[in-house]
């Protein structure tokens, strides 16, 4: 890995290493991925202030997410088929998350289950729940989270309604992976991770394959979807969920500020600021065109967390620097996933934080809650 110095490098390796569908799944967006697009330009125009001879020896990334120390302000975000860049990757994410201090959060579309990811990591992890239709099911997903100790519940309410990708269908991406020449081919230039996908535990969803009806339609992940996920969800649900689950509620996915009004009444401790990485509406902002707003609407009630196109530190400086609390990875660290395994995660965060460090010297902020509008250039 000493070749790697930034998240680019990851995804360069994680591409020669993942079979196409898998790595295409990651990559890309939904639709014309305008928005896809949109969250790295809009990011990538915010300049920073250079400010010089201000002592920054102190200099530390360290803060608070909803009141738990955290080496730095940020999180692994629900990513699913995590065990399909890697075998047992949502093991391995959630570990190198630990080791570096910070939050992993485990998705429902998870390889590995809730219970193989609590009997192999040594602390408490983060929960995200999509609901279904069958709410017996949902609500024995939120007790078995409950049993695992997880300690927040990430509730996402952006993807009711699934966003197409032209890749996945393209490429025929299935869970497990369906069988064709071109694919058989693809496998046989990759045995690394063939073999590293054989040896673990699971090669479909760990958390809700031989729950829930229709598992016949389980490999085609868009047409399941579409059969599974509940579309009449409501924010009367969210109440439902809040009633069942009695830890700390995220909502994640909001990008308007009526919506984000009507999370701050919930009974919900922070929100996601997402457009679920440009893979749902396409043509909706970037995530950090509507940060500011929502953070001038609701920010004092609620703690704001931000995703979408992060890929440096400099790009969570940002973010911090209109009003974020702490910042969500999604590709990032899947890229480093696919790429080498609990190292490869490791690295990602390794290396974003050194960015981010180095960025916050060269601004002239030691700290974290330092980070605000004051060092970007108008
Ligand atoms: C491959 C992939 C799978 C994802 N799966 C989920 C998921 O299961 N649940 C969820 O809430 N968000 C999911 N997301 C969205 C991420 O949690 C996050 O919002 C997004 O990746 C942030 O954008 P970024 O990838 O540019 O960092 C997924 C994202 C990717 C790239
Ligand atoms: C059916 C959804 C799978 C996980 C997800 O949220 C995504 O691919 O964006």
């Amino acid at each position: 890995m000493k070749h790697i110095t930034c998240i680019d490098d990851l995804r360069a390796l994680h591409k020669r290493r993942v079979p196409k569908a898998f790595f295409d799944y990651c990559d890309r967006g939904s639709y014309a991925e305008e928005t896809l697009r949109a969250n790295r330009e809009d990011l990538q125009a915010i300049k920073f202030r250079q400010r010089i001879l201000v002592d920054v020896s102190r200099r530390d990334t360290s803060t608070t997410i909803l009141g738990e120390p955290s080496t730095m302000p940020l999180i692994l975000a629900p990513v699913g088929l995590l065990g399909m860049q890697h075998g047992d990757g949502e093991i391995h994410a959630c570990r190198a998350a630990q080791a570096a201090g910070i939050p992993f959060t485990q998705s429902t579309m998870s390889i590995c289950s809730i219970e193989d990811i609590a009997a192999n990591v040594e602390k408490p992890f983060w929960f995200q729940l999509y609901v279904m239709k069958d709410r017996g099911f949902i609500k024995d997903l939120i007790q078995r989270a409950i049993a695992a100790k997880c300690s927040a519940l990430v509730l996402t309410v952006d993807l009711q309604v699934i966003g197409q990708r032209h890749a996945d269908i393209k490429n025929g991406m299935t869970v497990p992976p369906e069988w064709s020449l071109s694919k058989l081919l693809d496998f046989a230039s990759k045995p690394a991770w063939v073999s590293g996908v054989l040896r673990g535990k699971r090669r479909t969803f760990g958390n809700i394959a031989g729950h829930v009806k229709n598992t016949e339609d389980l490999n085609r992940l868009a047409e399941w979807t579409a059969s599974q996920f509940d579309t009449s969800l409501n924010w009367k649900d969210v109440e439902w969920v809040r009633s069942i689950w009695p830890g700390k509620l995220i909502i994640k996915g909001i990008l308007d500020v009526e919506d984000a009004e009507e999370a701050a009444k919930t009974g919900a401790q922070a929100l996601v600021v997402s457009n679920h990485g440009g893979r749902q509406l396409d043509g909706a902002p970037s995530s950090i065109e509507v940060l500011p707003e929502i953070v001038d609407a609701v920010g004092s009630k609620m703690e704001i967390m931000f995703d979408g196109g992060i890929r440096s530190g400099q790009d969570v400086m940002r973010a911090l620097a209109l009003g974020a609390k702490s910042c969500m990875i999604g590709r990032a660290y899947a890229y480093g996933l696919g790429a080498g395994g609990q190292a490869g995660v490791a690295k990602a965060i390794d290396i974003i934080q050194k960015e981010l460090l180095t960025t916050m010297g060269l601004c002239g902020v030691n700290k974290v809650d330092e980070i605000d509008d004051h060092i970007i250039a108008v």
